[in-house]
């Protein structure tokens, strides 16, 4: 924030400290005599330009893949983790019923572990209330905070009152040695100021660490609760988007109603002694000045509106550049193959632009706003000094009154500035809010962690899909399976085959529970998977891609990932699944060995270590069920040898499910199924399938390459 020291005295323009208007006047105190005003204005920081500104399988776990990375290592477990932090309190409902916070708290009707219940309670209240609801967890520390706001807005509105008690010591009696009552004077309006001043650090300090802990609780809150949307909400809503929610949008909120509000309280509080003490000083002169009010609030408020719906598109539009911007970021090598970089520069410039084009719009509302403000400013001070003038001349007001006077004027004026930057950053954070409280308020369509689990020493890891019929939420028109049956009997190995595109990927999501079928039923030892808590099912079911998506992090952290709990593994059983995946040869070659960090999405790895790494992750699982989806590529002799020994031990006493690519997966296989538009069209052993001459099977083998390896 801008000191006040740094003020101009002829700063009357209300709200631009930094711009005198062209003709203001200049006044004879400047607020730097005055202590803190934390009237000034909020840089538009906030605003456009953000505060500081046919592998079908890979593409849907790909999806894991769009949690930001710093939450994917380590600290996020994977399924049948603890859940996720319920209402985005770091210590979950114990912690958010600690801190008061009623705006996340359970619904009367929760049941135990039911997540989904978990909404903020402000649902439905007005926007502003939501706002405010937001900064009732920190309601002691504000309430110090606007304490010590009062106490500096005394001190401050108190000096002009002083001032002038000095002014009239000097003009009232000039022949008489006044020298020791000025000193004394002074000395104590000094120790005061200091106070003042004191009293205004600490609100500062305050409100600034309060603003931050309501912005980071609304970060956790909203990554929560993305995190905990179905899968089906993600094809639809872009990664940058929500990047820009939960970095910009927060960021705006949250300052809109701490230091934001802050400086409006502070505003107001001054605005109403100051125009008390107006009254005081001289009440004809009061009423005069305080007749352009009323003309100013209209103006204030058409504004204000305007500039709500202005921010609204503003952070949607950067929500848009933001998402184009990580899409090729994140896809460079696709961008550079193609010697694409000046298009999509191209592309992102005239996102950029377009947000260019609001906030001009933007400047051009708060260029007329403050230049009204400042030039009725400056107007009322030429008023106040005319009328001030006359009074003087008949003897109703001495010197020092009407020097006091005009010091409350300025206040006023400085104060009125203030408010209406306050009324601006609330129409801004307003604006910024509406989208965000979509997203925190939504529930997800899928249960995120309730649901029945099964007794672990009975299950089976049976698997049966019964008359399913399904087509993808975003395409719903266009049906994937029509009635689609299909069994997998525990400690089995069922190879899947069928042309690109007949859904051999959209069997293992319907499987990890990604998507549930519009009927039909998929059940779990006889159990419909619909009545599972699916975050039990998928700690049952292993999955390995043929792209296996790694994170950023250590080769260590990325095996221990596949455990209930990551934090608890230790290095000799990562070592050893590891070995069991034909991994820890590769690995030890590595300088730093399992500490290697493996890049954006395991980027610098190669294809075979990648998946001997899942494999290993796989393993440390140990799941009953495995989804498996074969490399379409050969790998190099070696890795192919090594890869498949790793997956043969993985699959060792499992159910498992693989979409095959391999002759000899097939024919190892206890069944073979075919899947050819939405169905499953024949179903046995590869000898038997091939000897139908007109099988579908046998055409197929015919048609697709399979690896002969
Ligand atoms: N998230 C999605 N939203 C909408 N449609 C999808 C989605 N994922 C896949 N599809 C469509 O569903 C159909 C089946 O896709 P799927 O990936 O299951 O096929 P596949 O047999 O695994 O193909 P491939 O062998 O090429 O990987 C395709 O027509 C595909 O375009």
């Amino acid at each position: 924030m801008r000191g006040p020291a740094a003020w101009p005295l002829w700063l009357l323009v209300p709200g631009r400290p930094a711009a005198r208007a062209p003709g203001s006047l200049p006044l004879p105190v400047g607020p730097g005599l005055l202590g803190g005003a934390g009237a000034a204005r909020r840089g538009s920081s906030g605003g456009p330009g953000g505060p500081g500104g046919g592998a079908g399988l890979a593409r849907l776990l790909g999806l894991w893949a769009r949690v930001p990375r710093t939450c994917r290592c380590g600290a996020l477990a994977g399924p049948g983790a603890p859940p996720l932090p319920r209402s985005g309190l770091p210590g979950g409902p114990a912690a958010a019923a600690r801190a008061g916070d009623e705006a996340w708290r359970r619904g009367p009707a929760a049941a135990p572990g039911d997540d989904r219940r978990l909404r903020p309670a402000a649902a439905g209240l007005s926007e502003a209330r939501k706002l405010l609801g937001l900064a009732y967890p920190e309601r002691r520390r504000l309430a110090a905070a606007v304490g010590f706001l009062a106490m500096s807005s005394v001190i401050t509105m108190s000096a002009p009152f002083f001032l002038g008690k000095i002014i009239d010591v000097i003009y009232t009696n000039p022949t008489v040695d006044y020298s020791s009552d000025l000193t004394r004077l002074c000395l104590g309006l000094s120790g005061v100021f200091l106070c003042g001043a004191a009293a205004n650090a600490v609100r500062v300090y305050l409100m600034q660490t309060s603003g931050q802990r309501i912005v980071n609780r609304l970060r956790m809150s909203l990554f929560s609760s993305i995190l905990r949307q179905e899968v089906a909400f993600f094809d639809k809503t872009r990664t940058g988007e929500l990047i820009n929610r939960l970095s910009a949008d927060t960021a705006l909120l949250g300052r809109s109603v701490t230091e934001n509000l802050s400086d409006g309280l502070r505003a107001g509080a001054q605005a109403s002694v100051g125009i008390s003490m107006m009254f005081f000083v001289s009440p004809s002169l009061a009423t005069f000045v305080l007749s352009v009010v009323p003309p100013m609030s209209i103006i204030a408020v058409i504004y204000g509106r305007y500039l709500r719906k202005l921010t609204k598109v503003t952070q949607d539009s950067l929500a848009q550049a933001t998402q184009l911007a990580e899409e090729r970021i994140g896809n460079v090598r696709t961008v550079r193959a193609f010697g694409k970089e000046m298009t999509e520069i191209e592309k992102y410039a005239s996102k950029v632009d377009y947000v260019m084009q609001l906030a001009r719009k933007e400047a051009f509302a708060r260029a007329g706003f403050f230049g009204a403000t400042g030039l009725s400013g400056n107007l009322i001070v030429l008023s106040v000094l005319y009328k001030g003038g006359l009074l003087m001349g008949s003897a109703h007001m001495t010197v020092g009154e009407l020097s006091s006077f005009l010091m409350y004027a300025f206040w006023v004026g400085v104060s009125i500035g203030g408010l209406s930057s306050f009324y601006s950053e609330l129409m801004k954070g307003l604006g910024a809010g509406g989208r965000l409280w979509e997203l925190l308020e939504r529930e997800p369509e899928m249960p995120f962690n309730e649901g029945a689990t099964l007794n672990e020493k009975s299950f089976q890891g049976a698997l049966e899909f019964k008359n399913v019929h399904f087509a993808y939420p975003a395409r719903p028109g266009v049906p994937v399976f029509q009635d689609f049956s299909l069994s997998i009997p525990s400690g089995s190995v069922t190879a899947l085959v069928g042309p690109s595109g007949s859904g051999k990927s959209t069997v293992i999501s319907l499987l990890l529970r990604l998507y549930d079928p519009g009927s039909g039923t998929i059940s779990l030892d006889g159990h419909d998977i619909r009545q599972l808590n699916p975050v039990w099912l998928r700690s049952k079911i292993g999955t390995v891609t043929q792209e296996p998506i790694l994170f950023s992090c250590s080769i260590a952290e990325n095996i221990a990932y596949g455990a209930d709990d990551p934090s608890s593994v230790t290095a000799e059983q990562v070592g050893r699944v590891a070995e069991v995946a034909n991994a820890d040869a590769f690995i030890r070659n590595f300088p730093q060995g399992f500490n290697t960090v493996v890049g954006e999405k395991g980027v610098l790895l190669s294809g075979g270590q990648k998946q001997r790494i899942a494999i290993a992750r796989a393993l440390l699982k140990n799941p009953k069920i495995l989804l498996l989806d074969e490399a379409t590529s050969a790998l190099d002799a070696e890795n192919e040898y090594l890869v498949q020994e790793a997956l043969d031990r993985l699959m060792e006493g499992r159910t498992v499910l693989i979409i095959a690519h391999r002759l000899s997966t097939i024919k190892n296989a206890n069944m073979v199924a075919v899947l050819d538009q939405g169905k499953i069209t024949e179903y046995g052993k590869h000898e038997d399938l091939l000897s139908k001459p007109d099988g579908m099977y046998r055409k197929l083998m015919n048609k697709q390459s399979f690896i002969s390896a």
